[in-house]
C-alpha cells in the first residue's frame, strides 16, 4: 500500500456548526478530518501533519512558502509516493499555483476542500478526500504539476479558480476546462498537461499589490502604493489589457521607480497583450513599460511577481520570465 502525506490547513472541510452562533467555524484537527472517513485507510497508508485549522482567508503568501517547505521534506522521503493538502476553498487556487511554482517533483501533489461542512446534509469533503487519494495513486497522476481535486474533476493548478461562491461545482478551469475526472472506474485524464515552470527561490516579497481597475479611476491607489514603497503592482486592466490615460503619470512614476507594472485583464477567459495603440492616450504603451501576463489571472500573476522579486530578478529578467517562461 502506497503512503500519502496528508497536510491540513483547515477551511470548510474541517468545519462545523457553532451551537450558539449557528455559524461554520473551524470543529475537526486533521486527526478527526481523517478519523471521519475510515474508507482513506483502504486506499493509502496515511502520515499527517496539521500545518493549520484556519479559514483560507487568513493565509499568507509566506505561509504557503513556508507550507512549500513541509511538502518538499515530505517528498523528499523516498518511501512517500505523494502528498494531499486540505484547504479552504476561498484562496485554495492560490496556494495550489504558489506550490506549483516552487515545486519540482515528479511525484503527485493534490489539493482538496469542501463547500459545505462536514455536519451539513449535501457535505462534500469525504469525497473529495476519497477522490484525491484515488488521483494520488494512480500512476498517470505523476509529472502533472500540482492538482486540484473537487467535485469528480481534476484541475491543473495554474488553470483553476474558484468560480462560484457555494455551489459544488464551485471550481472551474479557465480557458481549458478541467483536465481529468474520477467517476465508479477510477480516474482519468483527458488530455496530457505538462508542469509549465518551476521557482527556484526560498524567499518571496509580500509587499506586492493588486489594483482592480473601473472606468474612470484615477491614479490614486497607484500613486498611494507607490508612496508606501511598494516592490510590484499587479494591475488588473480591461479587456486585451488596455488602461485608462488617467493612470499614465503613475505608470510612468513606477518605471522611474524601477517598479514592475504587471497588467492583467478583468475578463475570465482570454490573454493580455499590446494591440490598442491608443489606450495610454498619447504615450506609446511601451513606454510605460508595463508587463503583460499573458492568461494568468490577477492573484496569479501576483504570486509569480512576489516569487521573481524574492528571487532578487530584474525588472527585465521579469519581462522575460513573464514573455518566454510562462508561455507553454
Ligand atoms: N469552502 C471553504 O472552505 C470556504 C472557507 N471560507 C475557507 O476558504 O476556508
Amino acid at each position: 500500500m502506497k503512503k500519502i502525506k496528508v497536510i491540513t490547513t483547515g477551511g470548510t472541510i474541517a468545519m462545523g456548526e457553532d451551537q450558539n452562533t449557528h455559524q461554520i467555524v473551524p470543529k475537526l484537527s486533521g486527526k478527526d478530518l481523517l478519523n471521519s472517513v475510515p474508507e482513506l485507510n483502504n486506499i493509502a497508508e496515511l502520515d499527517l501533519i496539521q500545518y493549520s485549522n484556519l479559514d483560507s482567508s487568513q493565509l499568507t503568501p509566506k505561509m504557503i512558502l513556508e507550507l512549500s517547505k513541509l511538502v518538499k521534506k515530505a517528498l523528499a522521503s523516498k518511501d512517500i509516493s505523494g502528498v494531499l493538502i486540505t484547504h479552504g476553498t476561498d484562496t485554495l487556487e492560490e496556494t495550489a499555483y504558489l506550490l506549483d511554482l516552487v515545486l519540482d517533483t515528479e511525484k503527485p501533489v493534490v489539493i482538496t476542500g469542501a463547500l459545505r461542512s462536514f455536519n451539513q446534509l449535501s457535505s462534500d469533503g469525504k469525497a473529495n478526500l476519497v477522490q484525491s487519494l484515488q488521483t494520488i495513486i494512480e500512476p498517470h497522476s505523476k509529472n502533472k504539476g500540482v492538482l486540484v481535486v473537487l467535485n469528480n474533476q481534476i484541475h491543473a493548478a495554474r488553470f483553476v479558480s474558484k468560480i462560484h461562491t457555494n455551489k459544488l461545482w464551485a471550481f472551474d478551469s479557465i480557458n481549458t476546462g478541467s483536465i481529468g475526472s474520477i467517476d465508479h472506474c477510477g480516474v482519468h485524464y483527458f488530455y496530457n498537461l505538462d508542469k509549465q515552470v518551476t521557482i527556484n527561490t526560498e524567499e518571496l516579497e509580500d509587499n506586492v499589490q493588486l489594483i482592480k481597475l473601473a472606468i474612470g479611476n484615477d491614479d490614486r491607489l497607484i500613486q498611494a502604493s507607490l508612496d508606501y514603497g511598494v516592490k510590484g503592482l499587479v494591475l488588473e486592466a480591461f479587456g486585451l489589457g488596455t488602461l485608462p490615460k488617467s493612470i499614465v503619470s503613475a505608470l510612468l512614476r513606477a518605471k522611474k521607480e524601477e517598479i514592475p507594472v504587471v497588467i492583467t485583464s478583468r475578463c475570465l477567459e482570454g490573454r493580455v497583450y499590446n494591440l490598442y495603440g491608443a489606450s495610454t492616450g498619447k504615450t506609446n504603451i511601451a513606454e510605460t513599460d508595463i508587463i503583460f501576463a499573458g492568461n494568468l489571472n490577477s492573484t496569479k500573476a501576483r504570486l509569480v511577481l512576489m516569487l521573481l522579486l524574492g528571487q532578487g530578478l530584474s525588472k527585465n529578467e521579469i519581462r522575460q520570465f513573464f514573455g518566454l517562461k510562462l508561455k507553454m
